[in-house]
């Protein structure tokens, strides 16, 4: 099993079970959906930070929190990583641009 399903995996453990005191992903999630994506929304902005001003590990660093905070959302919204993956496979070998102009049309 790959990382982002493993890690997938034990936040639906800590949505479905997890103690708040003991648990980030728990304390999250009983602060609700919009904690969390406002949550996301601070730390894809810090990843914007240190991709035009910090290092390479600032970004590193900064992306993993962005992912990690994505996977929340999407496991307490209910959205499987597979669907997301499934999309990203839909769209591969379509250009960029070609998706672009079908979504304004
Ligand atoms: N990958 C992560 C992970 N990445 C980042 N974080 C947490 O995300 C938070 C990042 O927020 P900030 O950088 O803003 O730091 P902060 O100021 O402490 O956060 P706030 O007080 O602002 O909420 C920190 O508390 C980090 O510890 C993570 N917390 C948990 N995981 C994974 O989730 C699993 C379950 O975690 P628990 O639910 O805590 O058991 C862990 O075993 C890890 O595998």
């Amino acid at each position: 099993m790959d990382t982002l399903s493993r890690l997938e995996r034990t936040i639906a453990g800590r949505l479905a079970d997890g103690d708040a005191q003991s648990s980030y992903v728990a304390q999250l999630h009983a602060r609700g959906a919009a904690v969390i994506a406002r949550k996301l929304g601070e730390e894809a902005v810090e990843a914007v930070v240190a991709a035009l001003s910090g290092s390479r590990e600032d970004l590193t660093a900064e992306a993993a929190d962005v992912l990690f905070h994505l996977l929340v959302l999407l496991a307490e919204k209910g959205v499987p990583l597979s669907d997301v993956l499934a999309e990203l496979d839909r769209r591969e070998g379509t250009s960029g641009l070609d998706e672009k102009a079908s979504r304004s049309s």
